[in-house]
């Protein structure tokens, strides 16, 4: 299957329910509909500065003082001026506020500039009440909860995020320690939660199958609690491959079987019985993280309803080189204007793509068109 229908076909997938969170529990999670303001922000006429509010032109009477926090402003008569702190409400009749540094006292009289409407906020002038200030799909940044709790809100509605069981296959794999003759360290396994986490989801801790079909077949049957399976290697043909005769034999339906994609071709996403999506990734590590941005992350995305943020399209070095017929997926990074190739990004090793700012889509006869790039996670 091409490259992007690929993309597409994991994109269409159902977003899963919805909850309301405590605005500071819902960090990460995508807004189920638009952050609206419950309130005219600000929500009432603020001082902007700390100085005097008078109600005309000076020299001013000092009458008093209004600090923030205070629910009842008072008032200011013509040639009064009351004393104000920086968002406190102005006492009615205000038209201006003037900044201490701006002000002289002499005879008992306080002297300044007066500029109508100058350093008050108004009621209303930064958002009005029921303005739609994020737009349903953004994730809840940090700088998100913030404006919610601004705008009003204690709770935000989210869709749940998914659970994602991730099992390890392959004998030859050990968890700790070198790699040796035959043995080969798991790479996938210490990368995908935290790549699965910040496309949105929440990975349980990944789980050692023998490379056996029955193995398989009851990992995949006990994963029962999983929005999403992802199976690690088993995705080829060899002898030790058991993903495909376990899911036809489930009676999955396979979505994408095999992508016209340089490294990654074997990844594969199929629905079980029950509907819930399993995505395998090659047991090459490069060439799982290619699968992982091709299938898991726009899989995850849907299901949270994220609106999808490319990471762009750039022009791309002309040293990078085209696959007559699949889309090669190159480890970039900006140099200037360019977006360069790092290099060290054959499918079983991940160095090029951890020094790299992007993986690069180069589509197939690729001839200097600006490419697409895919993000990588920065932390
Ligand atoms: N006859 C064919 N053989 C292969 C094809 C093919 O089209 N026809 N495709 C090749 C490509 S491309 C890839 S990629 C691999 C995919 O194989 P599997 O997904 O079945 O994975 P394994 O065979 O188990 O392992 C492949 C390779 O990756 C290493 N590996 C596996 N898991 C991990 C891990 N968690 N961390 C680090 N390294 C891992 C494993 O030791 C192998 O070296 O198939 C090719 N063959
Ligand atoms: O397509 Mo494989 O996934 O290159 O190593």
């Amino acid at each position: 299957m091409p490259w992007r229908l690929a993309r597409a076909m994991a994109a269409a997938a159902t977003p899963l329910d919805v909850l309301d969170l405590p605005v500071e529990d819902a960090g990460g999670a995508v807004l189920a509909g638009p952050v609206r303001a419950r309130a005219d922000l600000p929500a009432f006429d603020a001082a902007a500065m700390d100085g005097y509010a008078v109600a005309g032109p000076g020299p001013w009477r000092p009458a008093g003082r209004v600090l923030a926090g205070r629910t009842a402003p008072g008032e200011v008569g013509t040639g009064e001026a009351v004393e104000i702190g920086t968002g406190a409400p102005v006492p009615y009749g205000t038209r201006a506020v003037v900044p201490y540094e701006a002000v002289t006292c002499a005879d008992g009289r306080l002297h300044g500039p007066f500029e109508s409407g100058r350093h008050i906020r108004r009621r209303g002038e930064d958002c009005r009440a029921d303005t739609k200030v994020v737009p349903a799909g953004s994730v809840v940044t940090p700088v998100v909860q913030g404006l919610a709790a601004s705008v009003g809100h204690d709770l935000l509605r989210v869709r749940r995020r998914p659970r994602v069981a991730v099992l390890v296959t392959g004998d030859e794999l050990t968890f700790s320690g070198l790699p040796g003759v035959g043995r080969v360290r798991d790479a996938i396994g210490p990368m995908l939660p935290g790549l699965i986490d910040w496309v949105g989801g929440r990975a349980a801790p990944p789980v050692r199958v023998a490379d056996e079909r029955a193995s398989l077949a009851t990992a995949i049957a006990d994963a029962e609690e999983a929005d999403v399976v992802v199976v690690c290697g088993s995705s080829s043909r060899g002898a030790a491959d058991h993903l495909r005769a376990v899911l036809r034999a489930s009676e999955a339906e396979f979505l994408v079987e095999g992508v016209a994609c340089r490294p990654g071709h074997p990844q594969l996403l199929a629905r079980l019985a029950d509907g819930r999506p399993v995505v395998g990734l090659p047991g090459n590590p490069y060439a799982a993280l290619v699968a992982a941005l091709t299938l898991l992350a726009p899989l995850l995305g849907a299901l949270t309803g994220r609106l999808t943020a490319g990471g762009g399209w750039v022009r791309l070095d002309s040293r990078v080189t085209a696959h007559p017929v699949d889309t090669r997926v190159v480890a970039v990074r900006r140099d200037g204007a360019k977006v360069v190739p790092v290099g060290r990004d054959r499918p079983g090793l991940l160095w090029g793509a951890a020094l790299a700012d992007a993986l690069a889509v180069v589509p197939p006869g690729w001839r200097g068109e600006d490419v697409e790039l895919l993000a990588l996670p920065s932390r």
